[in-house]
């Protein structure tokens, strides 16, 4: 097991609260377009397109939204990942109502041309091919998930445990279907290759298997005294990067 500096799920409620709340004063809109473009760049870190041919730079990510944060930072990376020269589909099966905030940023996906299929979408496997897909984004759920899962995440989960082989996974924050605290604990698992750790990692990510996961931080958002208040150090990101590779 790594030394890694990680904070449980209850910790990580607690430093978002604060961080939104009325002292500091960020919105969930500023921290999770951070989120997501962090989640963008770590994609772009692991799979770059600079000088693959145009068969490889035209396969799709497939940005799998749930419906809660992280599903939000899976919609905002699909954006940053067009932007980037990629070619995003988002299926996000059931959409939040939460706020009028996740309409919007399905209009952003619609104004970049992004599709974004919805749960009527049976054949939503259709567009996952190992020959036409790169990567998949796994943004179902994140530090707020309570096991068991419901439908229909579980049936995709399953579905994309049996094809984890074949396409690599990358998971935001936490692999969907982990407890955040104890790890991979129902079967079959995700096995991330990429797992993107946001502001600082949660204890799950002890699990990963170090040869077959790398392992980004992202979701560069805070100063030193607010990582020290909470028992860690801030991470050594580079210059203008929004991720580091532990
Ligand atoms: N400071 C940061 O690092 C930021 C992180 N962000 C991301 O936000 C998520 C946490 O978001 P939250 O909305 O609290 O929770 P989730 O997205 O994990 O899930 C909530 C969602 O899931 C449903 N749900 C829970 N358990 C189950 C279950 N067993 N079966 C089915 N559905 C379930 C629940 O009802 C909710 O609808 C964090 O991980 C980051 O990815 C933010 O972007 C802001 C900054
Ligand atoms: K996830």
């Amino acid at each position: 097991m790594s030394t890694l500096k990680v904070v449980s799920s209850k910790l990580a409620a607690e430093i978002d609260k604060e961080l939104m709340g009325p002292q500091i004063g960020f919105t969930l809109q500023q921290l999770m377009e951070l989120a997501g473009f962090s989640v963008a760049q770590a994609v772009c870190r692991q799979f770059p397109l600079r000088g693959k041919t145009e068969t490889e730079k035209g396969k799709h990510v497939f940005v799998i939204a749930g419906p809660g944060n992280n599903g939000g930072d899976g919609l905002v990376c699909a954006r940053h990942l067009k932007l980037f020269g990629y070619n995003p589909i988002v299926f996000y099966p059931k959409r939040s109502e939460r706020t009028e905030f996740y309409k919007q940023l399905v209009h952003q996906l619609n104004f970049f041309k992004v599709p974004v299929l919805s749960q009527d979408e049976e054949n939503w496997l259709e567009y996952l091919k190992p020959e036409k897909t790169l990567c998949i984004v796994d943004a179902i759920f994140g530090f707020s998930f309570k096991p068991p899962m419901r439908e229909p995440f579980k049936g995709i989960v399953d579905e994309l445990c049996k094809l984890q082989d074949r396409i690599p996974i990358v998971s935001v924050d936490v692999p969907t279907g982990w407890d955040v605290d104890e790890g991979p604990i129902s079967h079959p698992s995700i096995n991330p290759a990429v797992l993107v750790s946001l502001t600082v990692p949660k204890p799950c990510s002890t699990y990963i298997g170090e040869k077959h996961t790398t392992h980004y931080v992202g979701g560069r958002f805070i100063p030193r005294d607010f990582a020290n208040k909470y028992g860690f150090e801030p991470f050594g990101y580079e210059y203008t990067d929004q991720i580091l590779k532990l």
